[in-house]
């Protein structure tokens, strides 16, 4: 579907920021791009969405209809949420009644404060991006691509996000998105790539083709009484999975990251029942959408 080939991408003359980006986006993946502030997710995302250009290399297979939400939104206008999404619908070639009916509903679905008739100048930052979210799905998308699409938003939302992600991914479109939590990346993405000094790479082991060496790690929580007894396991170097087993848990570990994993657990007075080689069986190792985290 989507695929990127040797894409590199600087500003003007400015130093580049993507270097020979090689990315693949199938129909039905939800795709987390990670890296820190700076590192080049808006302007990979902008190229995705075909906003931005590359400045060398190809993208190809860009679905026709793509929803694209910004990492911030800012609406200075006057005109309610819903008209404003009734433009954008009519946009897209929606009629307006189709447009206002699809717009209203999904507000509702995210329980815009002040209902849909709400000024958009009026929104917080965290309601301007529920309607930003709002017309990015007014027609359903082939590919939707979520600029930091969790913040700002109150906890409420964050089931409907994960809902729309899955529905779109359900009915055959792919999602980018990205998002500086490891927890949200593992919970929501089928996959995901990180960006460092330009290059993108497959988490988990650090290449975009064949899946990294794994390692399963069951571990028993400390003692009742032991301080901290829980650990958030996805915001852990490397863990791409973690089910709770009785009294322990069992995590998947990319091999490159188990020895610092496994130190994090024992200073934290777990202790380890098992280190095994994973098999590849149950998914690709950034495959973490099944579990609950
Ligand atoms: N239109 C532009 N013109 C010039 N430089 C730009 C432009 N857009 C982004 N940059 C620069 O490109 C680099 C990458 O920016 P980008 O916004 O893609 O990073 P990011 O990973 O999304 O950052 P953040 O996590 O802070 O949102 C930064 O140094 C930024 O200053």
């Amino acid at each position: 579907m989507l695929h990127c080939e040797a894409v590199c991408k600087r500003y003007s003359a400015g130093q580049w920021i993507l270097s020979d980006v090689d990315m693949t986006v199938s129909a039905g993946d939800v795709v987390a791009v990670v890296g820190t502030n700076g590192s080049g997710k808006s302007t990979l995302l902008k190229i995705l969405a075909g906003l931005s250009q590359p400045t060398s290399g190809t993208v190809s297979g860009r679905p026709p209809t793509v929803g694209y939400v910004p990492d911030r939104f800012t609406a200075h206008e006057r005109i309610s949420a819903v008209s404003y999404l009734t433009h954008m619908g009519r946009i897209r070639g929606m009629s307006t009644a189709a447009a206002r009916s699809r717009g209203g509903e999904l507000l509702e679905r995210l329980a815009l404060v002040g209902g849909p008739t709400a000024s958009l100048r009026t929104l917080s930052k965290g309601n301007a991006q529920k309607v930003a979210l709002a017309q990015a799905l007014l027609v359903r998308p082939g590919l939707l691509v979520l600029d930091e699409p969790w913040s700002g938003l109150d906890a409420s939302a964050h089931g409907v996000l994960g809902d729309f992600i899955d529905e779109v991914a359900g009915q055959g479109g792919a999602v980018v998105f990205t998002d500086h939590r490891e927890a949200i990346t593992g919970t929501h993405a089928t996959s995901a790539y990180a960006i460092t000094d330009g290059r993108v790479v497959r988490r988990g082991g650090g290449h975009t083709e064949g899946p990294a060496p794994m390692v399963e790690l069951t571990l028993t929580a400390p003692a009742a009484g032991a301080v901290p007894a829980q650990l958030d396991w996805y915001a852990l170097p490397g863990v791409v999975d973690a089910a709770r087993r009785g009294q322990g848990i069992v995590l998947r570990v990319t091999r490159e990251h188990s020895d610092t994993v496994l130190m994090t657990a024992l200073r934290n007075r777990w202790s380890v029942d098992a280190v095994a080689r994973a098999s590849h069986d149950r998914g690709s190792p950034t495959d973490a959408r099944s579990v609950a985290p």
